[in-house]
């Protein structure tokens, strides 16, 4: 049976101002399994710390990353091709129930890990052109809490929200051409945290 998600009205009112029809968070998404999960992935997964080019500088990401999608799918971020060998199976069993509560169809997963509070991910849109026009994106968290911050492009309206461990966030159709979102430095956060 299809759960219906949470409306991040009932639950964020302060901070939720423009981000109301675009996003969906449920907090307790994954009630007690999110510490074991946190503690496969952080051993399983071959976590990578690539360097990318911006503005003629090589850089290293300040966060490590690993990419999983279906079979026979090729993804490029940080400026490198990756492709798919599958899915490991704790995050297959994760997939499935993500696609069961949604009823929305996910290829892909980027994990991003943040080994404590100086880890970060900058401003962007999730438009890459292999997520397909107007992709519906999910955010599990796991681990400390982190902030996310949206902006809207035209407003420039800053919304945030903390996401908590086993929470899931819904980035509705639409939302990445209209919302840049990012992950800031938090100074006092010294624990690891993942998504
Ligand atoms: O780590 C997060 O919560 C967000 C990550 C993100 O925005 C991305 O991978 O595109
Ligand atoms: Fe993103």
């Amino acid at each position: 049976m299809q759960q219906e998600l949470f409306d991040i009205n009932s639950l964020i009112k302060a901070d939720l101002g423009a981000l109301s029809p675009w996003v969906e968070y449920r907090p307790n998404w994954l009630s007690n399994q999110s510490a074991d999960l946190f503690a496969t992935l952080k051993a399983k997964v071959q976590w990578q710390q690539p360097k990318i080019h911006v503005y003629n500088k090589w850089h290293i990401i300040p966060r490590m990353q690993a990419w999983y999608g279906d079979e026979g799918l090729t993804y490029r971020y940080s400026g490198v091709d990756h492709q798919s060998v599958g899915w490991p199976q704790a995050l297959n069993t994760l997939k499935n129930k993500l696609i069961e509560d949604t009823a929305f169809s996910f290829n892909s997963v980027l994990l991003n890990r943040y080994r404590n509070g100086e880890d970060k991910m900058g401003w962007h849109a999730d438009n890459e052109a292999e997520l397909g026009k107007d992709p519906v994106v999910a955010i599990i968290s796991l681990g400390a809490a982190r902030e996310i911050q949206f902006k809207q492009l035209k407003s420039k309206t800053v919304s945030s929200i903390s996401l908590e461990d086993g929470s899931l966030l819904l980035m509705k159709a639409g939302m990445q051409s209209q919302f840049h979102h990012q992950i800031p430095v938090r100074k006092k956060c010294h624990q690891n945290g993942l998504a």
